[in-house]
């Protein structure tokens, strides 16, 4: 019999589900003993994504026929909305299986800035509160024992990773923080959008949602915790000709007396341990090619021209360390198995 644990993925036909199981497949401890989709249920999933035939994976089918308690994890790259409710039908009906979401659903604390954000009200804000925000690098322990982990957004997930040891440290003023950041195609999903397609995207650089994009809600929660003091971070998203990847530009003002070098040394500090977090040598570029296709994040500090300011870039690939890699990264940690077990793809270069 098989000692590997039961996992059901539920938007296996979304690109974050594909990517969970071109890396899951692998996996030795997890098992795919079901997938869901919501338009291609009954397809078998190589006609949905070829590159995914012949792996033995189970048919794609409804959420409604799934029986909960077959499984020790359910990981959901459902749309956000449709994932509070599956997962609050899970969670208060049944004592297993846990949950690692991809989705936005459970990542804010705040019942009304959730409503704020997302524009419907919650319909579990008691579960909102219990649920761990999935950065593993910096909320392992409580990951360990959490029932639900919400896993971070993919631009969170790089500017996070740079800016809350920097916050912590108080090496930076949290109230003057810039963010401009870059997206390929694929965070958008597979779902038709006028603004992804080939014709329209390709050959142009745009920015999108200037000053109100959702992912602000949870950059504030973050790194108003980390420094200890309510904040409201800048943030400007762009979407980038590419399928995948994701570079964030945060440009920074430094504490009293602090310098650029210390912002390498605090990071360095929290990192050296980190197999999936690199801090770059001194003057080496950030890029996306750097991580494609891997579960690293890379970081480099810049000092800036301007006096009293820095540049630190973050890189990674948003349907890996943003979305899938780092979902199963959370699993590792929650089931007590080696956290790079299925992680260690190098990344594809060219
Ligand atoms: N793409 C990315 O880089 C990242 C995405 N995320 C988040 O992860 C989640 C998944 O994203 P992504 O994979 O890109 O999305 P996709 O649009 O590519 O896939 C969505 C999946 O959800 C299914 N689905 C949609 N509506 C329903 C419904 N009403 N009931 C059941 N299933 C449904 C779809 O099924 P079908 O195709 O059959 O209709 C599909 O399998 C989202 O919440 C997204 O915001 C988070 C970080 C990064
Ligand atoms: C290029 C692009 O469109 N990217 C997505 C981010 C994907 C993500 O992290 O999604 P959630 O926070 O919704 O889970 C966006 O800006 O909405």
């Amino acid at each position: 019999m098989s000692n590997k644990l039961k996992a059901a993925l539920l938007g296996a036909s979304g690109y974050t589900g594909a990517d969970l199981l071109r890396i899951g497949v692998l996996h030795p401890q997890l098992e795919f003993t079901a997938l869901t989709a919501n338009t291609h249920a009954g397809k078998p999933l190589g006609t949905v994504f070829p590159h995914l035939d012949g792996l033995g994976l189970p048919r794609l089918q409804q959420t409604d026929d799934m029986k909960w308690q077959d499984f020790d994890v359910v990981f959901c790259g459902l749309p956000h909305a449709t994932s509070q409710e599956i997962i609050a039908e899970i969670v208060e009906n049944h004592d297993r299986p846990r949950i690692i979401d991809m989705s936005a659903d459970y990542r804010l604390r705040d019942p009304d800035s959730y409503q704020k954000w997302y524009g419907n009200k919650h319909i579990a804000p008691h579960l909102q509160e219990k649920a761990v925000y999935g950065l593993s690098e910096h909320y392992r322990e409580q990951i360990k024992d959490a029932r639900i982990i919400a896993c971070p957004g993919c631009y969170p997930t790089a500017a996070l990773m740079a800016l809350i040891p920097l916050a912590k440290a108080a090496l930076i003023d949290p109230a003057d923080i810039i963010i401009d950041a870059k997206s390929g195609v694929s965070g958008a999903g597979r779902g038709l959008k006028q603004n992804t397609l080939f014709t329209e995207a390709g050959e142009s650089l745009s920015p999108y949602a200037v000053a109100s994009h959702r992912h602000s809600a949870e950059l504030d929660q973050e790194i108003s915790l980390a420094a200890e003091q309510q904040v409201a971070v800048g943030f400007t998203p762009h979407l980038i000709p590419m399928s995948r990847g994701e570079l964030v530009t945060c440009h920074l003002r430094l504490a009293e007396g602090k310098s650029a070098a210390d912002l390498r040394a605090a990071l360095k500090a929290k990192y050296d341990v980190e197999p999936f977090v690199h801090i770059l040598d001194e003057g080496v570029m950030p890029s996306t090619s750097m991580v494609r296709g891997s579960n690293l994040c890379k970081i480099n500090v810049f000092e800036d021209r301007i006096p009293g300011r820095a540049i630190v870039i973050a890189t990674l690939d948003n349907l890996v360390k943003g979305s899938a890699g780092q979902a199963i990264q959370n699993f590792n940690i929650a089931f007590g198995i080696e956290e790079t077990t299925g992680l260690q793809q190098v990344a594809m270069f060219p």
